[in-house]
């Protein structure tokens, strides 16, 4: 029997390739108004501290098509064919969508590369997607989220356990795992959007399965508008622990990303490391998922659920 054809299209936030993208790609997430100079420079110099440009677009890339062959080996009845849609630069979701009608794709599953579900990021790649979807009658089916997902619960497990390993036994001792994501403005929870609950649900799962002692949830990256934002923030978050406990170590775990990008390499290793510096504590992160053959296998067993 004939393998059937399906398309995979793997959506993710999409990064600048270059300097001079990062004006468009600033203003396409400030859906179409202009950052102000100060704003842009800001962003520029926190790419050129992590190294002039974000890794993420490689780790994307390299995520999706790992996934689509771990795909064509586990199973028979399907030829995945990979499509990539970004949301805030080329290529974007509905030229994935598109190139899909091209290609003769009837039949699609889509997953976006970020565990929690909320009403401002995955839904908002889903209709993209579906819209265009439509308009070509393709029939796309949605992964919505897979934050508790065993084999990703065991993904960080192993990940944190793997950071005490090579901890001095005073750090041990004295050591609070910070999980975060993402924020997004508080208004979200009066729609009921589901995104808080899934990270806490994830940081419960990952702290029963590693056997962590202590632990915190907090926010980070939040944007600069007026409007209150999801708090705590991971850096206030780290002064508070400290000065209430006196932790000797954070282990930051930024569980709503996959990748190495400017959230983690900046917010993260520089902006809570300084913090960590400042109130005198040792400053830990686990690596990324990023391509990892476990973390591949995470996502190949989410899609698969999706053709059952
Ligand atoms: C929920 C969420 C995720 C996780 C889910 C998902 O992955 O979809 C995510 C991921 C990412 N966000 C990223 C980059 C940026 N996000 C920004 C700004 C914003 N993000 C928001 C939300 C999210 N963002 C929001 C509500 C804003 C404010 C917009 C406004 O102003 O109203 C800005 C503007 C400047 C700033 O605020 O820092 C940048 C540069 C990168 C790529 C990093 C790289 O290039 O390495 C990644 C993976
Ligand atoms: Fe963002």
């Amino acid at each position: 029997m004939s393998k059937k054809k399906i398309g995979l299209l793997v959506m993710a936030y999409g990064t600048p390739y270059t300097e001079e993208d990062i004006e468009p790609y600033y203003t396409h997430i400030r859906h179409g108004r202009r950052p102000a100079d100060e704003q842009l420079q800001d962003l520029k110099d926190r790419y050129a501290a992590i190294g002039g440009i974000s890794p993420l677009a490689e780790i994307t890339r390299s995520q999706a098509k790992k996934l689509t062959n771990c795909l064509n080996k586990v199973q028979n009845n399907y030829e995945f064919e990979l499509f990539i849609g970004l949301k805030h630069i080329h290529p974007f979701i509905e030229d994935a969508v598109e190139d899909m009608n091209k290609a003769g794709i009837k039949e699609a599953v889509s997953i976006v590369l970020a565990p929690h579900y909320s009403t401002f990021s995955i839904k908002s790649y889903n209709e993209r997607a579906q819209k265009t979807a439509e308009k070509y009658g393709i029939e796309i089916t949605s992964v919505d989220h897979w934050y508790d997902e065993p084999k990703f619960i065991d993904f960080w497990a192993d990940q944190i356990q793997a950071v005490f390993e090579k901890m001095p036994q005073e750090d041990k001792d004295n050591v609070c795992v910070i999980f975060s994501a993402h924020s997004l403005p508080e208004k979200i929870l009066q729609h009921g959007d589901p995104y808080a609950e899934q990270l806490s649900e994830t940081a419960k799962l990952i702290v029963e399965k590693a056997g962590i002692k202590e632990y915190a949830v907090g926010w980070q990256s939040e944007g600069q508008t007026p409007e209150p934002w999801l708090g705590p923030d991971v850096q206030d978050l780290t002064r508070d622990l400290f000065n209430e406990k006196g932790y000797k170590a954070f282990v930051y775990c930024p569980v709503g990303f996959v990748a190495d990008h400017l959230e983690v390499l900046y917010d993260n290793d520089v902006e809570c490391r300084i913090v960590c510096e400042e109130v005198g504590a040792n400053y830990y992160r686990p690596a990324m998922p990023n391509d990892d053959d476990g973390f591949i296998k995470v996502l190949t067993e989410v899609v698969m659920k999706k053709l059952k």
